[in-house]
């Protein structure tokens, strides 16, 4: 047994002193927990989509689509879930999603994230919008897996010191996310008026960078700080990027890379010709284009064009571990948990972090094992229903 089920036991024993879980283990219930303990600007951030948020339901509905075949009589005793993706070993298929402004969630924000991934030996992928800055995440993370995400700015050369900043800091895998060189329309955030960056969260990366302060002249204070909020929407995404520009990417970071918010088979492909290691499927979560693609349908197109050149990772609906092992049947290599482990965050800081990625691990080994399965590299389309 890999032991990830044993946190199974635990609450059943646990029971028997009449103690039980503080949050729900049923991770697509910690929602609505959320709404109740977070401002409604907090909540609406994380919770929201964009447009009228018919792709972040379409991911949802296409989870539900598919269905496992339950198999019997395999000797599944001896499970394995760990797998090693870009050099870095999990214990499971999962990592934990970029999600930016985590202190909006918790005071801790991605410091507690960064613990408790490291806690639970999971591997975190800091987005360049955290509240807190990379070295200081680095070293909440200590001795655990941690991957960079960036957003790509404008002045290549603030891009060129993230890199640099990223490396010395011990971030091994790069992310770089194509798919929000700018906010798409996002009704919950304009009702409300309400953006974190412009109040100031979310740009510790940035007013922390030294050519980021060369630029707003010096370090920001009161004095610069509505130019370095200025030169930060300036700068933040870079709307003409085209494919030749990922040479930029290769020649500033020398670590595996893999390219997020893919969902056409063609974009995979020319991911995979200019040498990147990697995609991620992904559609933001349904925050970017309203009336999109479900991710887990643009899945099996992404993973037939790319073959063995490149690996494919998943995100964007994913909530359970049954979630999970539908994204590895259809093809993709490990799946990013991203609103979950941010509500998680919100209820109970580290410790909440840590129960969703327990419930979610020990949830993706009962269901691969009870559907014949005991290693990651077994799951295949053949598990689902009507394959
Ligand atoms: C509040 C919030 C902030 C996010 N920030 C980032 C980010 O900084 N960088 C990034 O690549 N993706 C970001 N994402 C997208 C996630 O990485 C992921 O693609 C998406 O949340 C998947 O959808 P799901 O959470 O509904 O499963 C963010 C998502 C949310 C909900
Ligand atoms: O909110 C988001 O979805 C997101 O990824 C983001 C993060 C920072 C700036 C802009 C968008």
């Amino acid at each position: 047994m890999s032991g990830l089920a044993d946190f199974q036991n635990s609450i059943y024993l646990q029971g028997l002193g009449d103690v039980t879980p503080s949050l729900p283990t049923d991770l697509t219930k910690l929602e609505e927990r959320a709404e109740r303990a977070l401002s409604a600007q907090a909540f609406g951030y994380v919770a929201g989509s964009a447009g009228s948020e018919a792709t972040a339901r379409a991911n949802r509905a296409a989870f539900d689509r598919h269905r496992i075949v339950p198999r019997m009589l395999r000797d599944v005793a001896e499970r394995d879930l760990s797998v090693n993706v870009f050099g870095t070993a999990m214990p499971s298929p999962v990592l934990l999603g970029p999600i930016g402004v985590l202190s909006i969630m918790h005071p801790d924000g991605e410091l507690a994230v960064a613990r408790a991934a490291a806690a639970e030996g999971v591997p975190m992928v800091l987005s360049t919008a955290a509240s807190y800055d990379m070295e200081a995440v680095a070293e909440a993370n200590g001795d655990g897996p941690r991957w960079y995400q960036l957003y790509w700015p404008k002045d290549r050369e603030l891009a060129a010191s993230f890199l640099g900043r990223a490396k010395a800091a011990g971030y091994t895998a790069l992310v770089v996310t194509l798919d929000t060189f700018t906010m798409a329309w996002r009704p919950r955030d304009l009702d409300q008026g309400y953006l974190p960056f412009l109040r100031g969260i979310g740009v510790a990366n940035y007013f922390g960078d030294p050519v980021f302060q060369r630029a707003v002249g010096g370090p920001v204070t009161d004095a610069n700080r509505e130019t370095a909020l200025l030169h930060w929407i300036a700068n933040f995404g870079n709307p003409s990027l085209t494919w030749d520009d990922l040479v930029f990417l290769r020649e500033n970071w020398d670590g595996p890379i893999a390219l997020k918010g893919i969902q056409h088979p063609d974009d995979a492909r020319r991911a995979v010709d200019a040498g990147m290691d990697g995609v991620i499927v992904s559609n933001h979560g349904g925050r970017q284009v309203d009336g999109a693609i479900a991710s887990l349908d643009a899945l099996p197109g992404v993973v037939e064009a790319v073959g063995d050149r490149a690996t494919v990772l998943f995100d964007s609906g994913v909530r359970t571990g049954a979630d999970a092992v539908k994204a590895l049947a259809l093809g993709a290599r490990a799946v990013l948990l991203a609103r979950p482990y941010a509500y998680g965050l919100a209820l109970g800081g580290q410790a909440g972090v840590q129960h969703v990625l327990r419930c979610f691990q020990a949830e993706m080994e009962l269901t691969m094992a009870l559907a014949g399965i005991s290693r990651p590299e077994q799951i295949g389309r053949e598990i689902l229903a009507g394959h």
